[in-house]
């Protein structure tokens, strides 16, 4: 804590320096002393807390699940055919595309060379870029005017004037592009992908499941709506999410870049080195994590552990100044999307997997995804609408 102002700026990889995206990014400017830096993640949590705001006083549930690009990013709903570059199949294929490859590497990554005047892009950036999602986020895919059409970019266009003048002239048209695109890569998979592994882990542990019906039997008796003020109301699904991140943190590292030279513990670390923080790692540690490959949601009821920074030994969203930027929806999104499927459905897995059980192996990535995509059966349970 003592040093994170000054171990808090990000190495760039160079699959992310195609079109000059990392020179406006939230993820990789240096949070040191960066005004741009500051205005982004003033605007998006402003916006975020604004929506939510509008969403309390009209008394209306925050419904994560079905937008999850609402908050936080436009404020109004995005569907299915105005997300930036086509559907959601190409559209999840591209945020997978940009966040493996910089877990892929470059050449350049290792060996730097300078930054290309035009585009913004390093030498590498050619070499191993992600084609698709440069196409449809950060180069092409966003008209510099304004279509005929309505669609949820527009909104973020018609936005743009109000936007640099509350926040700062820092964030022009580009940079506000290079905010969307962000929030689009970071917030998208890191999120369904932990309720993916959720439900895995409850599939392979009938006993969990079991205590969440039972929760659910306790709390909702036979409601058939589940609201979100209802989640407060449910420790164990807590419990359960807390455990998931732990042995599944959708981004199981991050990095930092020391922008001077610290002493800390004994350890010399020189200006511009780069830092990895392992969370998966840290998450696994079996001095602070009794039988830690368990999936043991038991071990969270009746501690105060959270994940917002103040338990170092439990970091799926990181901490210090670069905490994840998208916490408080990320925290809403996942608690009510799960809550939502497991109370409206009971499920099951098909015959194969329940013989040979569920392919829970990784698939390594800035986000950390299950290799073999989950496939559950779903009847309605007593409690459908
Ligand atoms: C389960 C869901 C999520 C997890 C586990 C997660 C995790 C993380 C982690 C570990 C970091 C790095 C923090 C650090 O370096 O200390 C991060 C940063 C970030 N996250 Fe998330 N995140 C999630 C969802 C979201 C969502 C929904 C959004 C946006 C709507 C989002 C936007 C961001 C952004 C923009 C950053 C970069 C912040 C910066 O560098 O200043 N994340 N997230």
């Amino acid at each position: 804590r003592l040093h994170n102002a000054r171990l808090s700026s990000r190495p760039t990889f160079d699959a992310w320096r195609g079109g000059g995206h990392s020179l406006r990014s939230v993820i990789t400017l240096p949070a040191r002393d960066d005004a741009t830096w500051r205005a982004l993640r003033r605007l998006a949590s402003e916006e975020l807390a604004r929506h939510v705001a509008r969403r309390a006083e009209r008394g209306e549930p925050v419904e994560v699940g079905r937008h999850v690009f609402e908050a936080g990013v436009t404020g109004h709903r995005v569907a299915r055919d105005e997300l930036p570059g086509g559907g959601v199949a190409e559209h999840r294929r591209n945020v997978r595309e940009t966040t493996e490859l910089p877990m892929k590497g470059n050449v350049s990554d290792l060996f730097p060379a300078p930054t290309c005047r035009a585009c913004g892009g390093g030498w590498g950036s050619w070499w191993r870029s992600p084609t698709g999602a440069s196409r449809s986020f950060s180069c092409g895919g966003w008209p510099d005017g304004k279509p005929a059409s309505r669609g949820g970019m527009n909104v973020v266009l018609d936005r743009e004037e109000e936007w640099r003048k509350e926040t700062n002239p820092v964030l022009d048209r580009n940079t506000i592009k290079a905010l969307i695109t962000d929030l689009i890569v970071a917030g998208t998979d890191s999120s369904s992908t932990t309720v993916e592994w959720a439900m895995a882990e409850l599939l392979q542990n009938p006993v969990s499941m079991q205590k969440v019906k039972e929760e659910f039997r306790r709390v909702l008796g036979t409601r058939t709506q589940i609201e979100e003020s209802d989640i407060s109301q449910l420790p164990y699904v807590h419990a359960v999410v807390k455990e998931t991140l732990r042995l599944h943190p959708s981004i199981p590292m991050t990095f930092y870049k020391a922008d001077a030279t610290v002493e800390m513990q004994g350890y010399t670390i020189p200006k511009g080195t780069a830092i990895i923080l392992n969370i998966w790692a840290i998450h696994r540690r079996p001095d602070v994590w009794p039988d830690p490959d368990r999936f043991l949601p038991e071990r969270f009821m009746g501690t105060d552990i959270s994940f917002f920074g103040k338990h170092p030994e439990l970091l799926p969203f990181g901490g210090g100044r670069r905490i994840c930027l998208g916490l408080p929806l990320a925290y809403r999104m996942i608690h009510m999307l799960l809550a939502t499927l497991l109370f409206h459905f009971d499920w099951k897995l098909p015959d194969g997997a329940e013989k040979d059980g569920i392919d829970m192996s990784e698939r390594l990535g800035i986000v950390l995804s299950m290799a073999t995509p989950l496939k559950a059966l779903a009847t309605k349970s007593s409690n459908y609408m």
